[in-house]
């Protein structure tokens, strides 16, 4: 059976949560340390440990059939390449930052000025909007210490909590898009290996949705019921079983892991009581 080819990055921020996602789907690699390669052995699948900004050039040779790589990447280099599914980590902005003390009114303020960035393509696609041209300087790491050693006016790079711009003495002032894992796709791939994408693609989204999920179990006396389902969002409608004591239910049901906090305390004031909050492991609709 032929394999799916997918690239993970070799090390950096997403090789981790890339492997576990595959090991949540129910896919096991032997993973030899310093190996560039590896195959699953319960899944027509070969993983290649690559450059996260190496991966749109093998997606469009077809060298690798899908990725997981940061959109950001894709947007700067890959624009070409199709994204099938993304994948809720990594998340994070590429944003304009400029020295902490200097004023800024509007994007014009940068016309004309040095950005030093990695994203050369990224930035001047989204000043091209403005009619503002920047002097790009490129750089491939440490893009927050130009400004201060006098190499740049601003720069452009990855901002998730903040703390390096905060660190260099920055401010950030356009936020220029909004990046994630994503799983792309080579569009060479082929109709076989599109089923095994379709395959992969299934268990990804069963594992993504159970991760979002929470299933709550409560007990209630009947005459709350009704109350306590109003403020139950759950995949079709909750099940309602009897408890041995008379007058009294249980209650199960999913959901969202965001808005859990605030349901347990409503469902509390109904009248709910001994609540349980379970991890869901996969979750098909
Ligand atoms: N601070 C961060 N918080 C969240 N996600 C991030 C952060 N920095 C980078 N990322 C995301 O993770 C991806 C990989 O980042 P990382 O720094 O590990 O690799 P890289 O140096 O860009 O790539 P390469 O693998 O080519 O060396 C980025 O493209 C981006 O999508
Ligand atoms: O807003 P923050 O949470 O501080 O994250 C942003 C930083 O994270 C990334 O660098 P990384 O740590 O991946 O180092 P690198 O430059 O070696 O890739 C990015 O290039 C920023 O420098
Ligand atoms: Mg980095």
């Amino acid at each position: 059976m032929k394999k799916i080819k997918i690239a993970v990055q070799k090390s950096g921020r997403l090789n981790e949560d890339s492997l576990k996602l595959l090991k949540d789907c129910g896919i096991s690699i032997d993973n030899g340390k310093d190996q560039l390669k590896a195959i699953a052995s319960n899944f027509p699948l070969e993983v290649l440990y690559l450059r996260n900004g190496d991966i749109p050039q093998y997606l469009r040779d077809g060298v690798v059939d899908i990725a997981i790589i940061g959109e950001n990447v894709l947007i700067e280099k890959g624009t070409d390449i199709g994204i099938a599914e993304k994948l809720g980590f990594s998340k994070c902005r590429v944003s304009i930052a400029i020295p902490k003390e200097n004023t800024y009114n509007s994007i014009e303020d940068l016309d004309g000025m040095r950005i030093a960035t990695s994203y050369p393509n990224t930035v001047l696609n989204y000043f091209k909007k403005y009619n503002v041209t920047p002097d790009i300087h490129l750089i491939n790491g440490s893009v927050e210490i130009a400004p201060n050693i006098g190499l740049a006016d601003a720069i452009c790079d990855i901002v998730s909590s903040g703390s390096t711009l905060f660190k260099n003495n920055l401010k950030e002032v356009e936020v220029m898009l909004k990046s994630e894992a994503v799983l792309a796709v080579s569009p060479k791939i082929s109709s076989e290996n599109q089923k095994n994408l379709d395959k992969l693609q299934f268990r990804i989204q069963a594992v993504l949705r159970a991760r979002k999920s929470k299933y709550i179990l409560m007990n209630a006396p009947n005459n709350k019921i009704e109350a306590i389902i109003k403020l139950l969002p759950g995949m079709r409608s909750p099940t309602v079983l009897p408890l041995a004591e008379e007058g009294w239910s249980s209650i199960h049901t999913v959901i969202e892991k965001n808005s859990f906090w605030e349901v347990l305390d409503e469902l509390k004031a109904q009248g709910a009581e001994g609540l349980l909050v379970i991890p869901i492991e996969k979750m098909v609709l």
